[in-house]
């Protein structure tokens, strides 16, 4: 699907000018577009089948009406926090296939999530599955729980979003996992539903993510032997997307990986897919305030900076600019950068960009990690975010102003 294209010169997001929307709202400002986040959606669910529950990781962007697209569609919801569960639940999700994933569940947390229902918890300590069993006899509930596996498999990405070696937080390894299912299956107060695993995200190779899957099958193997007989296998997100030149896999790619490696066993799945569902169905509109030639260095000052989009300065990753009017201003090779006071405020790094002063631009592949990492760093206000839908565009969140910046500050 060509979600933003090229049309006489101008970018478009499905039938809107991007420019016409920068004009309305004003720069920065997210832009997502609705028919991509359906059709993300429903190709991996198509390619997964009914066998898979794909749960859409609400950290990549938990704005309310995008969350309200995933529930229409039937998602489940991969969530972190109290907060991420309560903004699923005001979105319409069904806590029936809510999943909490996360290594420091706080008992506030627990306890709202159990007394709300919800299908699973993955659980990441022996600590914390005894403060969930505590948590559920106290509620007079049984928790259903899954161990969240660490399968020490490198994923070959960023080393801040590798989660599946030993040496990262997340999870228990497997032997101490197998031990604990024991332990756990002989408490009156846990529901045992099934194992999680999650390696890490903008995986490019699904290798590292099949050699997971099938220690988390000999566990599952292993388990079944002994009489413990699980429901589901949650194999985690972390499909990658193309940011520039990378090749990700596709839906089928990761249908056929899930399917050779568990086809035969009678359990469901589950995923949890944020970038790819997210990732390239949003963009950053901003605005040249100014170019800047320091002697050896060209400078795009822009009106976005790293509290909108963090990405480019905690990972140095790449996210592609384009111009929202094709111009004919030479090409320099430039930095952009925000206004922020900071060296690594940047959106990009010596790329060749044709700009002038007031031109705007889009930066690509900002739907995932974006605005939900912004701040209010340099007391800037978050940008606004909009959605398209075909001719039509909406606010879904609106700018934040002076009044938000400190209207829960006591002087
Ligand atoms: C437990 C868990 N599930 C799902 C995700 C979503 O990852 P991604 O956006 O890469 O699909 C993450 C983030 O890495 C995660 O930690
Ligand atoms: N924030 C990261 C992904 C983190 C995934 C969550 N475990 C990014 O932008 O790439």
């Amino acid at each position: 699907m060509n979600t933003f294209h090229y049309r006489q010169g101008e970018l478009y997001c499905e039938d809107l000018s991007l420019a016409a929307i920068a004009q309305h709202y004003a720069t920065p400002c997210y832009v997502y577009s609705e028919a991509a986040l359906r059709e993300r959606y429903q190709s991996f669910s198509k390619a997964l089948g009914e066998s898979t529950l794909v749960c859409y990781a609400v950290k990549a962007n938990s704005n309310l009406a995008v969350l309200r697209v995933f529930a229409e569609l039937g998602a489940g919801f991969d969530i972190v926090s109290g907060g991420e569960m309560e903004r699923v639940l005001r979105a319409g999700g069904s806590p029936d296939k809510i999943i909490f994933s996360g290594v420091g569940k706080s008992s506030a947390e627990i306890r709202a999530a159990l007394s709300a229902g919800i299908v699973c918890l993955n659980v990441e300590s022996a600590a914390e599955l005894w403060r969930i069993a505590d948590i559920a006899a106290d509620l007079g509930l049984r928790a259903p729980i899954a161990l969240r596996v660490n399968p020490d498999v490198d994923p070959g990405t960023h080393a801040y979003i590798a989660t599946g070696l030993k040496e990262s937080k997340f999870g228990i390894p497997m032997d101490a996992a197998r031990a604990l299912y024991l332990e756990a299956a002989q408490h009156p107060a846990l529901e045992l539903k099934g194992i999680a695993c999650h390696i890490g995200s903008q995986l490019l190779n699904l290798a590292p993510l099949a050699e997971a899957v099938l220690r988390v099958r000999s566990l599952y193997e292993d388990l079944s032997a002994q009489g413990i007989i699980l429901e589901h296998l949650d194999l985690g997100g972390g499909v990658g997307i193309r940011y520039h030149e990378e090749n990700p896999p596709s839906p089928a790619d990761y249908a056929e990986l899930l399917e050779q490696a568990l086809g035969d066993l009678p359990v469901k799945r589950a995923v949890e897919l944020g970038r790819a569902l997210v990732g390239n169905a949003g963009v950053l509109l901003t605005r040249v305030e100014y170019l800047k030639d320091n002697g050896s260095k060209q400078f795009c000052v822009v009106d976005a900076a790293m509290n909108d989009l963090l990405r480019p300065a905690l990972y140095g990753a790449w996210h592609d600019i384009l111009p929202l009017r094709q111009g004919t201003e030479p090409e320099q090779v430039m930095d952009v950068v925000g206004p922020v006071c900071e060296s690594g405020d940047f959106l990009a790094k010596n790329r060749v960009i044709s700009a002038a002063s007031g031109d705007m631009l889009a930066v690509m592949g900002a739907g995932a990690y974006g605005f939900a990492m912004s701040s209010n760093y340099n007391s800037r206000p978050r940008p606004p975010e909009v959605l398209v839908h075909g001719h039509q565009h909406r606010v879904i969140r609106r700018r934040e102003n002076g009044d938000d910046l400190m209207g829960l500050e006591l002087l």
